[in-house]
């Protein structure tokens, strides 16, 4: 009897094991829940005061706060870490906010933030400043972006999307507010389609107008166009839509200063017209030419282009632009067009320069991250911006009949544009497979 007892234990013990080990492979989230946290937790518990001495994170307090906090003269005291003034725990990590004592500043935390992952074994730890004097470290227990969940609570807004998971295990999202304007770059099969149509996804849903410049002859594109209020897909096409958006520019300063305000969110609700986001598909399509006759066409498109980039975001006009590479060799006036897409979504790509193309010029650090991404990891990107931040993402698997389905079901959330009418594509007849993409065709132009 009491064999079989044991015999029972022991298999109860092994199912219980072989469950863990099946969690922490195909449901990490459950397994950190359960495993990792509590461990994680306890471990940075016992060993914070210790591990924050060998990180060089501690500071002697000076001798008035050491006189009036213990009475005693400054080199008595030992140097101490920073106030843990918080610890919370989440699906995916375990957050810890610290107050910073004065002499160490957030890029000292940052600068040991991997000696920081070693010791207490989680998956990464991110630096953030969250008001003066406060950091939060992020650490996540394991490879969130291995199979992207995105959080369920998300940040709304009338101009916000949630596009990928940061690897902090925080959503990141476009606002288009803050960051009017955007390039995201990437070598082929880097994942670059899958970031537009998970944004598609996110834009579809909001009060806002879409237009489409895809010259590929709106091969990505045109499975969007129900929820599409224009679609160019010829350079032709496009010269002409892009001097229309600058017209539809002009005619909103001119609403603004006839309401005496500066900005489109000034606007009263009801004078407001309907924001719009211009999504250009192979930006190189554009401003590629063939022959010399086209250089006086692409330098037009570049040159509306750079106008809409310099001074479209107070009429509430974005740019999202995408493609391979963005540098010089596409011709005049493409470096001006990228200083003005200060939101960089830069995934894998074939070499250095292409890397200092994306983010050399708003968070140079970030370009040896950029480098190190792997191809086997399609989907995954750095993302920066002008404040000089940067983290890694990676959108969640969205297929092409998806993101048409959702563009389907918010048809009717598609602005009535009349300067824009000639360029709307007619919807495709069929609903879209994903075994069978459906192409359109955008209704010819009428005078
Ligand atoms: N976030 C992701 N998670 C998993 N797989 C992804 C992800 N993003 C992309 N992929 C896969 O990688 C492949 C290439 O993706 P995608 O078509 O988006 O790349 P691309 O950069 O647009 O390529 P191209 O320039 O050749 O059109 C696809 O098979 C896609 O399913």
């Amino acid at each position: 009897m009491a064999d079989l007892t044991t015999v029972l234990e022991a298999t109860g013990a092994l199912a219980g094991v072989g469950g863990l080990g099946y969690a922490k492979v195909r449901a990490p989230r459950v397994y950190w829940s359960l495993v990792g946290l509590p461990i994680t937790w306890g471990r940075f518990t016992v060993t914070y005061g210790a591990t924050m001495d060998v990180c060089g994170l501690t500071v002697r307090p000076s001798g008035l706060r050491a006189f009036v906090v213990r009475n005693v003269a400054r080199r008595e005291v030992q140097p101490a870490p920073p106030k843990v003034r918080r610890v919370r725990g989440t699906s995916t990590g375990l957050r810890v906010l610290l107050r910073l004592p004065a002499g160490l500043e957030p890029t000292d935390v940052a600068a040991a933030s991997e000696r920081l992952r070693h010791a207490w074994g989680v998956h990464s730890v991110n630096v953030v400043e969250t008001k003066p004097g406060f950091v939060e470290l992020r650490m996540t227990g394991y490879d969130v972006l291995k199979r992207v969940r995105m959080p369920r609570r998300l940040r709304a807004g009338s101009m916000v999307v949630p596009v990928a998971l940061r690897d902090d295990g925080t959503a990141f999202v476009r606002d288009y507010r803050k960051v009017p304007h955007a390039l995201t770059l990437g070598a082929n099969q880097s994942g670059k389609s899958m970031y537009q149509r998970n944004l598609i996804t996110g834009l579809a849903k909001l009060s806002v107008g879409l237009v489409g410049i895809d010259c590929k002859r709106g091969v990505e594109q045109s499975a969007y166009a129900p929820r599409l209020s224009a679609l160019a897909t010829t350079p032709e096409m496009a010269s002409e839509l892009l001097d229309v958006l600058v017209a539809e520019m002009e005619s909103r300063f001119d609403l603004l200063s006839a309401h005496g305000v500066s900005d489109l969110w000034d606007l009263p609700e009801k004078v407001r017209p309907v924001p719009l986001v211009v999504l250009v598909d192979e930006v190189a399509e554009l401003f590629l030419t063939a022959a010399k006759k086209d250089e006086e066409r692409r330098d037009r498109m570049v040159m509306q282009m750079v106008r809409l980039g310099q001074m479209a975001r107070a009429i509430g006009i974005y740019l999202e632009i995408c493609g391979q590479r963005f540098g010089s060799e596409l011709g005049k006036g493409a470096t001006m067009l990228r200083a003005q897409l200060t939101g960089r979504v830069i995934h894998r790509v074939n070499d250095k320069q292409t890397a200092e193309m994306g983010l050399g010029d708003v968070a140079p650090e970030a370009v040896f991250a950029v480098t190190t991404i792997a191809p086997d990891r399609p989907g995954v990107a750095v993302a920066g911006d002008s404040s000089g931040g940067w983290s890694r993402i990676r959108t969640p698997e969205t297929s092409p009949a998806e993101a048409a389905a959702v563009c389907r079901e918010h048809a009717h959330l598609t602005p009535e544009l009349p300067a824009l009418a000639p360029f709307r594509p007619a919807a495709p007849a069929e609903p879209m497979t994903d075994d069978a993409p459906s192409l359109i065709k955008p209704r010819p132009i009428t005078d």
